[in-house]
């Protein structure tokens, strides 16, 4: 076995995507791309972000998993994963804990799961103000079931996940340089 998925977890605003951005800047691991119906935010870009679909053009792609988050579809793709394995043997993704499950239990020890864990709610609303969401957006999500399940580890991935905690960059930083060290380690 020589590829590697690492799945990054966890309630939105708990660094999800920072990881991302960080694992692909700093260790050339490429983010699969996944679809959604949601618009984007201000500064998201179609393709590198997200691939943005109305609902119908969602529809027209063969989804490994999908999911509804907060009213919205997303659905990532085996095709988005073959992709970004050919760049690296380390990949990434993003997902919301049900998807996290479904990959831990399709792919098995091709997966890494990263939980990232912030305690306090308080905090991760001042992190999605501070990121420039809209506040009716801020409360939709908070309300939300999936959001509300995400703060917590399913009982599912408790044996398997690694839980980073996220409450300041630089602790998140160290544990994650740590976690990519030993996996790269295990491929050598
Ligand atoms: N299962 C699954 N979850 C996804 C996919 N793409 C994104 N997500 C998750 O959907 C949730 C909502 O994403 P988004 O609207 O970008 O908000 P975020 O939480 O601020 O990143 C997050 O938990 C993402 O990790 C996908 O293809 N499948
Ligand atoms: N470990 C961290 N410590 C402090 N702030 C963080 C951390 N990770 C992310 N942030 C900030 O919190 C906000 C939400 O991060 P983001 O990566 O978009 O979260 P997610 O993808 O999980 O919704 C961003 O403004 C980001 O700069």
């Amino acid at each position: 076995m020589t590829n590697r998925l690492i799945v990054i977890t966890g309630a939105t605003g708990t660094g999800k995507t920072t990881v991302s951005d960080y694992l692909k800047e700093k260790y050339k691991i490429v983010p699969v791309i996944t679809h959604t119906t949601r618009p984007p935010r201000f500064n998201e870009e179609n393709g590198v972000d997200y691939y943005f679909e109305n609902d119908q053009s969602f529809e027209d792609n063969h989804y490994l998993e999908r999911v509804k988050y907060s009213n919205y579809q997303y659905g990532s793709s085996y095709e988005g994963l073959r992709k970004a394995w050919k760049v690296n043997p380390i990949a990434s993704i993003v997902l919301d804990t049900q998807g996290a499950i479904t990959y831990a239990e399709k792919l098995t020890n091709e997966v890494e799961i990263w939980f990232l864990k912030v305690s306090d709610e308080r905090v991760l609303r001042e992190r999605l103000i501070h990121r420039g969401d809209k506040i009716e957006s801020i409360d939709r999500r908070m309300q939300s079931s999936e959001y509300r399940r995400d703060l917590v580890l399913p009982e599912q991935l408790q044996q398997t996940a690694q839980v980073i905690p996220s409450e300041s960059w630089s602790q998140t930083k160290k544990q994650v340089d740590l976690l990519v060290g030993k996996l790269q380690e295990q491929l050598v």
